[in-house]
């Protein structure tokens, strides 16, 4: 028996056992597996009865996920405290749940994220992204540090179709090579939405800081993009991967609708005792040349009105992470973080807590931070909903996962858009202070929005 026949064999035997002994609702399973890239997985997505998907991949590529399927889904639509809930829900899910594995730290994983702003109005592009949405995923496969794993996580009962189901896609996932999708349909519209009101905002902002309304606030902007063709997540994901692989790559789909994208900002990370979050504000673009993107790279570290915009959130970071956490460390200056198509100024933050505080109490306390809502927070968000031109939707808010042991990684989601059928929604932001200047930050959403065209194979110069 071929090896990779031998692997879907000897799951489906275990599955069968656990599932027929078992004495609570759901099992989990998780297993070694032979390496294989988990975008594999997501691309089989495509030939799946299974309807969700999703990927994650840190910047260092030290953790990679992907899920299709979902054996639970944990689905916040109101207005309520949906950090406290999904967190709820979840040990409610643990408490459901035997887990079997052959690794001591196997578990299920939850996979989700928020949407930016619970009080905005919501659009229909984003009919299927709820203030919380979050999922248990039927199969996983896990990359850590070049070990692969799979975990199943299905009902004990009734569930011959998906077992059927399970079975066929690990059959493909050991049997077929993987052939990377090279093309995507070309773009035929490219449309700035809204952009004069865009600019008009700006304005307003200044105005607004420079009358002492407030300190900061970021807006954020909308392109609408035709193809003349269906997107397949997939290949737009195939592309992240190799044109930002220092990102953190992520995609969520939800019945035919896939967000997706590619940032470079942490917002809080949670292994045992410790968190590290991460400031990131303040942002020039690459250099043409060596010398060009060093100078580059000075004037930012040295730029007033940058390191000011950096320095409310540095401090809003440091007064949450003291909430929480004994003992916070961060650098007393900002450096640099370079990225493909853009620079920021960056400030790495690590503490220390007790066991009581939880991942998602801390993505609630950092939500949003000054680098994607403003200061002083309420008031800025309150701005950002009367004058912003677009519905933010899942775009600057915590997309992330977390395991049984609740460790886990949140990433903010900008650099990122909405794929639909032959529609791509993309959004960039810019932090607005009192000597901002509207057309420099309308030009610097311009060089936001690069990552996701490149990945859709669009040249903003050629559009
Ligand atoms: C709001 C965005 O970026 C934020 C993160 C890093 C730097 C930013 C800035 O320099 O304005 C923004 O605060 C975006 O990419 O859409």
């Amino acid at each position: 028996m071929a090896v990779a026949t031998l692997y879907q064999h000897q799951i489906r035997k275990k599955l069968e056992m656990i599932t027929k002994s078992a004495c609570q609702p759901f099992v989990s399973w998780s297993g070694i597996v032979p390496s294989i890239a988990p975008v594999y997985l997501f691309k089989l997505g495509e030939t799946s009865s299974f309807s969700e998907r999703f990927y994650w991949s840190d910047r260092s590529n030290e953790v990679v996920y992907a899920g299709i399927g979902c054996t639970y889904v944990i689905d916040e639509e109101g207005d309520g405290p949906r950090f406290s809930i999904i967190e709820e829900k979840w040990n409610d899910f643990l408490n459901m749940t035997e887990v079997h594995g052959e690794e001591e730290k196997a578990t299920p994983v939850l996979f989700g994220g928020f949407s930016f702003d619970p009080l905005k109005k919501k659009t229909d592009k984003w009919t299927h992204f709820s203030n919380a949405k979050f999922i248990v995923p039927t199969v996983l496969l896990s990359l850590k540090k070049d070990c692969a794993m799979i975990t199943i996580t299905v009902p004990s009962k009734n569930n011959q179709s998906m077992l059927e189901e399970i079975d066929r896609l690990l059959g493909l996932l050991y049997t077929k090579s993987f052939h990377p999708t090279s093309s995507l349909p070309r773009c035929v519209t490219y449309e700035e939405i809204r952009t004069d009101e865009w600019i008009h905002a700006v304005r307003q902002i200044i105005d607004g800081i420079q009358q002492g309304s407030f300190d900061k606030v970021v807006l954020a902007r909308e392109v609408r993009l035709q193809f003349d063709g269906q997107l397949t997540p997939s290949a737009v994901l195939e592309h992240l991967c190799e044109q930002q692989p220092f990102s953190y790559l992520f995609a969520f789909e939800q019945a035919g609708s896939c967000f997706i994208g590619a940032s470079p900002e942490q917002l809080v990370k949670k292994e045992e005792h410790t968190f590290y979050s991460t400031c990131l504000a303040g942002s020039i673009r690459r250099g043409r040349t060596s010398s060009e993107d060093e100078s580059l790279g000075q004037v930012l570290l040295q730029d007033e009105k940058n390191l000011h915009e950096h320095r409310f959130v540095v401090e809003m970071i440091r007064q949450a992470m003291q909430d929480v956490c004994e003992d916070v460390k961060i650098s007393p200056e900002p450096q640099l973080l370079k990225m493909r198509d853009i620079q920021h100024l960056y400030t790495p933050v690590i503490g220390k807590s007790d066991s009581r505080v939880s991942l998602l109490s801390v993505v609630e306390r950092l939500h949003p931070t000054p680098a994607l809502g403003g200061a002083p927070k309420e008031k800025a968000l309150e701005m950002i909903r009367e004058a912003e031109p677009l519905d933010r939707g899942w775009y600057a808010a915590p997309i992330g996962w977390m395991n049984a042991m609740g460790d886990g990684e949140f990433a903010v989601a900008i650099r990122s858009g909405l794929l639909q059928g032959n529609e791509a929604f993309l959004f960039a932001g810019c932090g607005v202070v009192g000597d901002s200047e509207p057309f420099s930050e309308y030009e610097e959403t311009n060089v936001k929005l690069k990552p996701m065209l490149s990945a859709l194979g669009v040249k903003q110069d050629e559009r």
